[in-house]
């Protein structure tokens, strides 16, 4: 195969090199069954060798085409008498998407479509296939796509959430999925910000695909990305100037530094140097200070025990589909399991570093009841000097009462753009 002269993406004028990239990492999620965010730092993978711009295209493409998948597939089914091979149905489910989703023109991106089946070699007889498919599919009025089903959850997924949640909670979960998530900053103080919403807890909110380095505050390092739902958690710890707070789990440090900001002495902790090394990134921008320790909490014994601890424990992290709709494709049941060990494990140990009358707060980014109102309920009846409690937080409703704590949903705020899914529970030690 001829190589693509565009392939670095510097005058990538017909988008193509953007648009290979992109169905490079849509098969990556697909067939290879890695995350998106593994195969966009691949210092291998096609997307590194684009500029900044190229990249910007080459994963809004994926994103978008990964969440269209469903609808893509149902437009493109009555024209297809077998199931292509997956690099042409890719070919095809991205075009769908930009021209139906995203509104691109349909004869530029047929036209792309096009050129890249050609690219495949042995696969070039079905340009002319992917030609004659799109040609009809691309012209169909914006309604017929619109009235398309919003794509289901994955059945592992579905099922556990409609009995959590029933039928008509589940449907609108998905279709915040398909909508995607605006941009959330969390401003703790004074300095430059951008124009935006303001939600009832103090997230500001711009729209989505908006550079973020572009943005006024960033330089000075006013404000920091973290979805509204993720900025839940540190607020109902409500940590007071002074006291020592434990961050667990706590890279790339979204939590750490509302924790800091609020004047806490904050130990931040994670196993993982590489998510710590954004950690470090990220208070260097704001000016925030953190004691940093890379460790795995199962084995990590404190000099002294905290006046207050936050455990955002790994999960599924099924509560951040909106953002990450690779996430359904690549996660598996079985992996649910050994993660909801781990949860109990890291909340037993979370606990025997609280100083008595301390306070933990416990969260997780999962849409699953085992990740979160059962893991409290459980930790609960484990430990008898151990009580759940009320917090008063803005913005955090009443009605959001699940169990021992807060149930966070995709659907909730929904004319404002959604939130990501989220448990979170406060508990205090007794004594003190
Ligand atoms: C949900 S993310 C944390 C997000 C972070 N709290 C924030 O607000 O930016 C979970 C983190 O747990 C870390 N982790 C997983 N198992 C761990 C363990 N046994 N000990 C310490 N950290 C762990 C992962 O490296 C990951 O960074």
């Amino acid at each position: 195969m001829a190589a693509p002269k565009d392939r670095r993406g510097g005058g990538d004028t017909s988008g193509l090199a953007a648009r290979r990239a992109a169905l490079a990492l849509i098969s990556a999620v697909l067939e290879e069954g890695r995350l998106l965010s593994d195969a966009l730092a691949d210092p291998r993978g096609m997307v590194a060798a684009l500029d900044g711009q190229g990249r910007a295209r080459a994963q809004r493409l994926a994103l978008t085409t990964l969440r269209n998948i469903g609808r893509a597939d149902r437009m493109l089914g009555p024209h297809l008498r077998k199931r292509p091979p997956p690099a042409i149905h890719n070919i095809l489910r991205l075009a769908l998407a930009e021209v139906h989703a995203e509104g691109a023109a349909p004869h530029g991106a047929v036209d792309a479509a096009v050129s890249l089946a050609r690219e495949g070699g042995g696969a070039a007889a079905l340009a002319g296939l992917v030609n004659a498919v799109l040609r009809k599919t691309t012209a169909a009025p914006p309604e017929v796509w619109q009235k398309l089903p919003v794509p289901d959850l994955p059945k592992w997924l579905r099922r556990p959430l409609i009995a959590a949640y029933g039928k008509p909670a589940v449907e609108a979960i998905e279709a915040a999925h398909l909508a995607g998530a605006p941009l959330d900053l969390t401003v703790p103080g004074d300095g430059p910000v951008p124009e935006g919403e303001r939600l009832p807890n103090g997230t500001l909110r711009l729209a989505a695909g908006t550079q973020v380095t572009a943005l006024p505050g960033y330089a000075e390092g006013t404000w920091w990305v973290q979805d509204a739902a993720a900025a839940f958690p540190a607020m109902v710890l409500a940590p007071q100037p002074g006291e020592r707070v434990a961050d667990l789990c706590a890279a790339p440090g979204g939590k750490t530094m509302q924790l800091a900001a609020a004047g806490a002495q904050v130990t931040a902790v994670d196993v993982s140097e590489a998510r710590l090394a954004r950690l470090r990134e990220n208070l260097s921008r704001t000016g925030l200070e953190a004691e940093i320790l890379a460790a795995d909490v199962l084995d990590w014994v404190p000099a002294a025990p905290f006046d207050a601890v936050l455990l955002d424990a790994p999960c599924s992290a099924t509560g951040t589909i909106r953002r990450h709709p690779d996430l359904p494709f690549v996660k598996r049941p079985e992996d649910v399991g050994s993660l909801t060990r781990l949860q109990a494990q890291l909340i037993d140990r979370a606990i025997a570093m609280l100083r008595p009358g301390g306070r933990l707060v416990y969260c997780t980014c999962s849409l699953l009841p085992e990740e979160g109102e059962d893991q409290v309920t459980a930790a609960l009846a484990r430990h008898r000097g151990l009580r759940a409690v009320d917090a008063d937080v803005p913005g955090l409703a009443p009605e959001w009462r699940s169990g021992p704590g807060w149930r966070l949903r995709p659907d909730y705020w929904a004319g404002q753009g959604g939130m990501d899914g989220f448990y979170i529970a406060l508990l205090v030690r007794d004594g003190g």
